[in-house]
């Protein structure tokens, strides 16, 4: 097959959503960019991921509305269907196709290269496309945004059951009868309360001794509790043994019972695309567990590193918001802040949601801070109480400074109520200031204001 060559000024390799918004600006600026792709453009987030969870979760949480009516205000017959959730699902991934996504590169003068790429020194990309080899030379760089794979876990008996991973379950239109979940993560919970929710029997097996284990523990103990009061089966320090399919079901073996269930979603984290990059060619590690990069995201010699495979949070907006630094350092703009993670926020979207910023208390005291804890009832204070709600707020603060370092909100909308403190550790407010200052009676946020003073500062 023949080699095709092109020169270029940057080569986005891999679109996700840092790649594309990287690819679309540059495009935009007027460099000649070329993205390559070997899946969909986008990536995870629009298709397999938050997108279409949102979609379900959405419409699930109406159905759990709904069902409330008979004890607050009437009567409301539900009788729950996947089917509309779906159609929005179909109808936000245009059935899985990435027009959109490539029409909007190409409108931005990018020309978009469809194949797997490979690293072939600095500058150089190699993709295998239908038509044979494309080289691409960037005289500027080149920006990685390969992203992740679902992570499928060594289970005896599990690679030769037909599971599911993220990419199959967000693509069903009717809810199984039966379902297990192996990890408590983000994906676990968000899907497991949401299919519940359309009359599916839920088991969550998760290995770790709680649910979300890399928030704070209140959090993850309530949101068990939650579940299993919704008649989800959730098995925590669980050890997963073995698991067949007879063709119709699955049977997993966790801590010697038998769990007999029609679907099986993998839900166990994720892994780098890094293997198989061509990162040895420029003198990085292809074993890595991400790319390191520098406050520019640099990550070598022309070479730029944005989105999940960088290990600065798994998050689309971290992608994003890399995506914009690899821009600014690719056309020179000095001018403004670099790469600053102090206050990450990120958002579990179960009802109650699970907002959370910066640091857990767990890693404020590994960082050797000084900590001032405060934690304070959602479902006690009035706006909670009216609504019947569960959750809490929680705020971590340094003693030392007297700023908050990291927070949770988890609450109805309690990724919305996440803001004031996401705003509170960015730009490093007192809590002395924040105490003084109005909390609207009776929202959910007031109870920011009891947390503040719980933690004494
Ligand atoms: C079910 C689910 C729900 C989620 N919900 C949320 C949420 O609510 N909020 C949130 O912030 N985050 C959420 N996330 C995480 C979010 O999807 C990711 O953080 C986000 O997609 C950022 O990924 P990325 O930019 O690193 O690249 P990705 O989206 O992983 O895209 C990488 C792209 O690179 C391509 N690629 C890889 N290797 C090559 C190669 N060698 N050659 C060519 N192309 C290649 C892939 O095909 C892919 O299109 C969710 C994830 C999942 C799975
Ligand atoms: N709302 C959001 O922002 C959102 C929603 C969904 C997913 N995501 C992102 O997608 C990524 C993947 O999510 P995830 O939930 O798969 O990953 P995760 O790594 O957060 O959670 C995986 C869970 O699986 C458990 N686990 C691992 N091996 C196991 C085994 N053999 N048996 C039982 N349990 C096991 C782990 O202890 C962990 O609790 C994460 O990076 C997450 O941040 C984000």
């Amino acid at each position: 097959m023949s080699t095709t060559h092109r020169v270029v000024d940057v080569v986005v390799l891999g679109v996700g959503s840092g790649g594309e918004h990287v690819a679309r600006k540059l495009g935009a600026a007027g460099l000649r960019v070329a993205a390559v792709e070997s899946g969909l453009v986008g990536g995870e987030c629009p298709f397999h991921g938050c997108t279409p969870s949102k979609l379900i979760v959405r419409a699930a949480d109406t159905l759990a509305e709904a069902r409330r009516a008979g004890e607050l205000g009437g009567t409301v017959d539900v009788r729950a269907s996947l089917g509309p959730a779906a159609q929005r699902v179909r109808e936000s991934t245009h059935d899985w196709h990435d027009d959109a996504h490539a029409d909007s590169l190409e409108e931005a003068g990018v020309r978009l290269v469809r194949g797997h790429g490979r690293l072939a020194g600095p500058g150089v990309v190699e993709v295998d496309t239908p038509g044979g080899l494309t080289r691409l030379v960037a005289t500027r760089g080149v920006v990685l945004n390969t992203g992740t794979e679902p992570a499928v876990p060594p289970v005896d008996g599990l690679a030769a059951t037909p599971y599911w991973t993220n990419r199959d379950v967000l693509e069903i239109s009717e809810a199984p009868r039966s379902l297990a979940l192996v990890g408590g993560g983000p994906i676990g919970v968000e899907l497991a309360q949401a299919l519940r929710r359309f009359g599916t029997q839920v088991t969550i097996v998760e290995a770790a001794p709680r649910l979300l284990g890399a928030e704070e523990p209140e959090a993850g103990e309530l949101l068990a509790e939650v579940l299993r009061d919704e008649g989800v089966d959730v098995r925590l320090g669980a050890d997963l043994a073995r698991v067949t399919h007879d063709g119709e079901r699955f049977h997993l073996d966790v801590d010697g019972d038998e769990v007999v269930v029609e679907r099986l979603l993998v839900a166990t984290g994720r892994s780098e695309n890094l293997h198989d990059i061509g990162l040895e060619t420029v003198g990085l590690d292809p074993g890595a567990d991400h790319v390191e990069v520098d406050e520019r995201m640099r990550a070598g010699e022309r070479l730029w590193a944005v989105g999940d495979i960088t290990g600065r949070g798994p998050w689309t907006h971290v992608s994003l918001y890399q995506g914009e630094l690899a821009v600014r350092d690719v056309l020179g703009d000095t001018d403004g802040p670099w790469a600053d993670y102090r206050a990450v926020s990120r958002v579990t979207f179960t009802d109650p949601e699970v907002g959370a910023v910066g640091l857990t208390e767990a890693q404020a005291r590994e960082q050797g801070i000084d900590v001032a804890v405060g934690t304070a009832d959602i479902g006690s204070a009035p706006r909670g109480w009216i609504h019947q709600a569960r959750g809490l707020v929680k705020v971590v603060a340094d003693r030392r400074s007297g700023v908050v370092v990291g927070a949770t909100t988890m609450a109805p909308y309690g990724g919305e109520v996440l803001g004031l403190l996401s705003t509170a550790v960015h730009a490093q407010v007192p809590v002395s200031v924040l105490r003084t200052m109005h909390f609207a009676y009776p929202t959910f946020h007031r109870t920011i204001e009891v947390a503040l003073k719980e933690t004494g500062l």
